[in-house]
Parts: structure tokens; C-alpha cells; sequence
């Protein structure tokens, strides 16, 4: 029976027999609602939340489609990270090997000869972060996308944001070889936002399918928070790890923190306590980055340390914990974070250590969320206990990574990332100091004007006091008389 709930939607055996080996029978609502859609041949956008299966859903009728009328290249995917580009492709060659399905893959910080290569074979499907794709598009003339059949965005409303890594420019360049027909289909758990810049891209009035629920996150996720000062976060990072490492063998955590350096000085300092950690961000490495997270999926680790790049898409079923280092600035971030774990119906829970200075974004996430985080009990005095031991050990972390190049390396690469962006860095860094110049004179000027006023108060305060001490004189004297 579960069989023909995907044929009724218009798979073909093999294909169901294909999503049957990997546990997929019957399919989840944003495969039954986008997949007929696209099949007929509309454009699509699918707004459902993390771990539903969105995945699937554009990928099937991808194959089910190419396997009717083979040629390459005949779809590409774009996505904002390296990890995702390799996770989407993979998806595409299991469930595509009876058809001999041949992917690429083109992301930054690998081999750009190699890819190319790769391009000019006729791939069936490229799937490609929108920076390193553009830069092959701009400078050869080996292979092209004007025959494309699909155009897929994933996590789309990321891709059009103008966040740290602005993808819009290579969106332009990418869109612009493009053939005018084609299907569109633009997939996210947070799709609303930007929904009309989506629809211009899907450009033929796309069928359109929502995930109808109150909340924006999963039932199956137990979300957490921690009220903590700022210097005893450490130690609840440390408690929770222990408790959770005690209790459950099999569980893995994905720990979200800042910046790259915290990053770096979080993962020294939880193996300092001889916890299996590894990390994840954008200042490591690409091929770095391929084996922390591989060693992560396979459990040889069982802590991953990542910033906002491992906050999309990622699908690990062993996540059973996400913990947020730092309370996340925007209410889509925290979305994307939490639902790192709790993916396909399965459980998980999310603790948000959240400082006095945090209490208004944990508002709006609520607001967002449509749910309310319950606090996490903790017995304080356990934590208590290891707040100087944690704090110490975190500060030698910080010495030991002041002493290697760790600032020197990120600096560096600011310097490449503004050259590959066209702007000149020495001058950039004049501008900046010219800025920094002009914020400090204002903030001068502004503590001068306060002290004024302030003073211009005081004096005044000092006559008031004056003049009723001369009236209450006054008033005793004539009384006297
Ligand atoms: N019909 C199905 N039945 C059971 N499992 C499924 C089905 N479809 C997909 N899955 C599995 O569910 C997991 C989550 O799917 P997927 O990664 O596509 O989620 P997503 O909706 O893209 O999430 P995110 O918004 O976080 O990117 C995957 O492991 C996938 O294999």
C-alpha cells in the first residue's frame, strides 16, 4: 500500500524501489504536495520545516524526469554551503544509480581544473555554490547551461540574503546564461521572508506549498534554555556535555558558537576535558572541513563545534543534542540551528544559553517560533564546582591560540576575500581606520556634550538647593522677629 502512495504521485518503480533501500516508503507532505507540481512541469516553492524531507522532494522528480528524456546538463542545484552541496549530490547519485546518474559538484576551496573537467563531460546534474560556479561561467567557455531542464535553489532565501557572504552578484551571473525556459523550484524551511524576490526568479506564477502548523519548528524537538551570566556559560557547556556523555553512549551534539575563534578556542578547551570535539568553519581548510565533518557523521567524534555554516541543511541522524553557545541574532538562524537535530520524526532537544543581554532575541525567536522555551534544570552547585577549572582552562586556550597565527591566518584571508571581491584591501583598511576615526570623535563629542549637560544639571541643582536654603533663612528669621 505505501508502495503506491509514491507511483500514485507519478514515480516510476525503479525510483520507488531506489527511495525503498534507503528507508523512504512513504512520502512526507512536502514530497505529496511539491511533487505532483512539478512533474506537470510548474515551477515550484516548498516551505516546510527542517528535516521534512525537501531533499527528496525536488530530487525524485528530477530523475524520474531525466530518466523520460535523458541528457546533461540537464539540472543544477544551488546552495549556499560546500557541505551541502556534497550531501545534495550524494542524494541524487544513490537514488539515481540504476539510471547511471553522473554528477559534479562545484564548490569553492577544491580543485578548479578538476571541476572544470568535470563541467565540460556533460554531467547530468551539477550541483554548485553559487561563488565558485559564477567564477567558472566568467572564465571558460567549456560547457554550458543554456539546455538546462531545472534550476533548483536550496535553502533559497539564504541564498538572496545579503548576509556575511553575499551571494547576489553570482546569482546574476549564474541567472544570466541560464535559458528563460526552464523549471524553477526554490526549496527552505523559512521561505516567507523573501518571497517576492523568489517569485521573480521562478518567474511562471510557481505552485506554491506551505507546511500549515502554528509553530515553525518540530514537535519532536524538546526546546531548551539556560539563564547565565556571561562567565559561567563555559561551565554549563562543560556540565551539559558531561551529563549528556554520562548518560547516553550513542548520542551525538553539535555545539553553534560565533565566530571562527570561538570556534577554535571552544574545541581546545573541551578536549582539555577529554571530550571527543572537532570543529567546523569557514577558516579551516576545505578539505579540512570534508573530514572533521565526515568524522563527525561516522561518530569517531561525537562534538561538533560549528558556526552559522553548519546552521543549514546538514543531516545527521545521530544528532540528538544541538546546544547554542551563543543566543542567535536572528529567529530564522535559530530555526536552521535546531533543526540540525530532532530531523525525520525523530526526537532531539535544543539548549540556548542565554545571557541578561540576551532576553530580548530569545523574545523575538519565541515570537517567531510561535512556541515558548522551557528552562533547562540544572543543579547549579555541579556547576559551580567546575566554573574555575573551566574558566582557567579556557583562558590558557586562549593563550596557547594567541601564540600561534590563528589572527594572522584570518586577516590574510580577509585580505583574499576582498582581492577576489575586486576591492583593494589596503585601501579598504584606510577607510575603515578613517571610519573608526570618525565613529571615536563622535562618540568623543557625544560623552562631551552628556558631561555638559550634566554639569549644567548639577549647577542647576546646586542654585534649587541654594535659593530654598536661603528662603528657609529667610522664613526663620522673620519668625525670630
Ligand atoms: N519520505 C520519507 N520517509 C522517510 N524519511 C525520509 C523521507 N524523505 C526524506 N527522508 C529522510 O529525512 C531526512 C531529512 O530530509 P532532508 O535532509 O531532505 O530535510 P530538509 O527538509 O531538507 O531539512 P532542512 O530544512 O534542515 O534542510 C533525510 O535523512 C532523508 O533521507
Amino acid at each position: 500500500m505505501k508502495m503506491s502512495e509514491f507511483s500514485s504521485l507519478g514515480l516510476s518503480d525503479w525510483l520507488i524501489k531506489q527511495c525503498k533501500q534507503l528507508g523512504i516508503s512513504k512520502p512526507t507532505p512536502v514530497q505529496e504536495n511539491c511533487m505532483p507540481a512539478i512533474l506537470q512541469g510548474r515551477d515550484c516553492m516548498g516551505c516546510a520545516k527542517t528535516g521534512s524531507g525537501k531533499t527528496a522532494a525536488f530530487v525524485l522528480p528530477v530523475l524520474q524526469k531525466l530518466s523520460e528524456d535523458p541528457y546533461g546538463i540537464f539540472c543544477l542545484v544551488l546552495t549556499p554551503t560546500r557541505e551541502l552541496a556534497y550531501q545534495i549530490a550524494e542524494q541524487f547519485r544513490v537514488l539515481g544509480k540504476p539510471l547511471g546518474l553522473r554528477d559534479c559538484i562545484v564548490v569553492g576551496g577544491m580543485d578548479m581544473v578538476a571541476q572544470a573537467l568535470e563541467l565540460s563531460n556533460q554531467p547530468h546534474v551539477v550541483v554548485a555554490t553559487p561563488g565558485r560556479l559564477a567564477d567558472h561561467i566568467r572564465g571558460s567557455k567549456t560547457f554550458s547551461l543554456s539546455r538546462i531542464q531545472f534550476l533548483i535553489l536550496d535553502e533559497a532565501d539564504r541564498l538572496l540574503e545579503q548576509g556575511c557572504t553575499d551571494f547576489t552578484k553570482d546569482l546574476e551571473v549564474i541567472l544570466g546564461v541560464l535559458p528563460a525556459k526552464r523549471q524553477t523550484l526554490l526549496f527552505s524551511a523559512t521561505l516567507t521572508d523573501t518571497l517576492q524576490e523568489l517569485k521573480n526568479i521562478a518567474m511562471n506564477k510557481p505552485f506554491f506549498w506551505e507546511s500549515k502548523s502554528e509553530t515553525r519548528t518540530v514537535e519532536e524537538l524538546d526546546q531548551r534554555y539556560i539563564l547565565t551570566p556571561e562567565k559561567v556559560k563555559d561551565a554549563y557547556l562543560v556540565h551539559l556535555i558531561q551529563t549528556f556523555t554520562d548518560e547516553h553512549h550513542d548520542w551525538s551534539i553539535i555545539i553553534f558558537t560565533n565566530t571562527c575563534k570561538n570556534c577554535q578556542i571552544l574545541t581546545m578547551m573541551l578536549r582539555e576535558f577529554n571530550f571527543p570535539t572537532i570543529s567546523l568553519h569557514s577558516m579551516m581548510k576545505q578539505k579540512q572541513r570534508f573530514a572533521n565533518l565526515a568524522k563527525f557523521k561516522a561518530s569517531v567524534y561525537k562534538i561538533l563545534i560549528a558556526t552559522d555554516v553548519a546552521a543549514r541543511g546538514l543531516d545527521i541522524p545521530t544528532v540528538q543534542v544541538v546546544i547554542n553557545h551563543n543566543t542567535p541574532g536572528l529567529p530564522k538562524t535559530y530555526i536552521h540551528r535546531v533543526g540540525r537535530t530532532a530531523r525525520a520524526g525523530r526526537n532531539g532537544v535544543s539548549i540556548t544559553l542565554v545571557t541578561q543581554y540576551d532576553i530580548h532575541l530569545v523574545h523575538s525567536i519565541e515570537e517567531q517560533i510561535q512556541t515558548k522555551l522551557k528552562e533547562y534544570p540544572v543543579v547549579e552547585k555541579e556547576v559551580h564546582k567546575i566554573l574555575t577549572q573551566v574558566n582557567v582552562t579556557r583562558r590558557e586556550c586562549e593563550i596557547k591560540l594567541e601564540s600561534t597565527d590563528f589572527d594572522e591566518k584570518k586577516e590574510i584571508n580577509k585580505r583574499k576575500q576582498m582581492i577576489l571581491e575586486g576591492k583593494d584591501p589596503d585601501l579598504e583598511a584606510k577607510r575603515k581606520a578613517e571610519l573608526e576615526k570618525i565613529k571615536s570623535q563622535k562618540k568623543k563629542f557625544k560623552e562631551r556634550i552628556q558631561e555638559t549637560i550634566q554639569r549644567q544639571k548639577q549647577k542647576q541643582l546646586k542654585k534649587k538647593l541654594m535659593k530654598r536654603k536661603q528662603m528657609k533663612k529667610k522664613k526663620a528669621e522673620e519668625a525670630a522677629k
